[in-house]
């Protein structure tokens, strides 16, 4: 149903600006598929996003990694949604593990900022995951079921989303999940879009898979039917994220 293959990059709290020029360097040499066949965005810390913008190739864009739940103001160590557009920056990702667990993001708070940043025209990278212990108490769907619906209750249009499931015990971990278990969730998760808000956004939705990904493991996980792209931590300040970037042909050929 057309659903173009995702690939983003999480920089995290990383980087300084010889690293960032370096990464960006890298980034615009690399050869890889066209723009009808991947899209491509970066996620830089906020500081290094007008930096990035401006001298990254045309064909790839750029996303704060997280943005204030409301329209700005008094709120000391915020970045406004409303800035975000300011510097067209397009995209912004929203509800990463690291803050839902470090920062004690809510479901209803990621929820929130969601509804807000697309309420602004920002395009939104929504992460949902669960932790190693739920995962073995056998309430990952639960988990993730909860997280979706959340967003689901406040948003109308998933047009300008895409849903990133991070499994956390797989993030900077090196401990990929199967592409078994990475298709296991993106289906229910699918099925759940479907039954909770439409079979066309279940069609339409973009669910990409983070955790430990590398160019050695891509391909496989890239071949899984409700696999739509990558949500990359660690190696997308490598090289090899261009090989991961270019882990969307196998999709074009299947
Ligand atoms: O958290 C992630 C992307 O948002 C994944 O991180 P790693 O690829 O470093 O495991």
């Amino acid at each position: 149903m057309g659903r173009k293959f995702f690939v983003g990059g999480n920089w995290k709290c990383n980087g300084t600006t010889e690293e960032v020029n370096k990464i960006v360097s890298t980034l615009n040499a690399g050869e890889v598929p066209s723009q009808d066949v991947v899209e491509v965005v970066v996620s830089p810390p906020f500081l290094f996003l007008p930096l990035v913008k401006t001298s990254l190739r045309p064909d790839f864009h750029v996303a704060a990694q997280n943005c204030w739940v409301k329209k700005g103001g008094a709120f000391t160590g915020e970045v406004s949604a409303e800035m975000l557009v300011n510097l067209s920056v397009p995209w912004v990702i929203i509800g990463h593990s690291e803050r839902r667990l470090i920062l004690k993001e809510s479901n209803e708070f990621v929820a929130d900022k969601v509804a807000y940043a697309l309420s602004q025209g920002l395009k939104v990278i929504a992460c949902i995951g669960e932790t190693l212990e739920q995962r073995e108490a056998g309430s990952t769907m639960a988990v993730v079921s909860e997280q979706t619906k959340a967003i689901a209750a406040k948003i109308s249009n998933w047009t300008d989303v895409v849903l990133a499931y991070e499994p956390v015990w797989a993030i900077g971990t090196g401990k990929v999940a199967t592409p078994a278990q990475a298709q296991e969730v993106h289906f229910e998760l699918r099925k759940w879009l479907q039954a909770n808000v439409s079979p066309d956004v279940a069609a339409s939705t973009r669910i990409i898979y983070g955790g430990s990904v590398t160019a050695a493991n891509c391909k496989e996980l890239a071949a899984q039917p409700d696999l739509d792209g990558f949500l990359v931590g660690g190696a997308s300040l490598k090289p090899e994220f261009i090989d991961i970037i270019k882990s969307a042909e196998v999709k074009k050929n299947a």
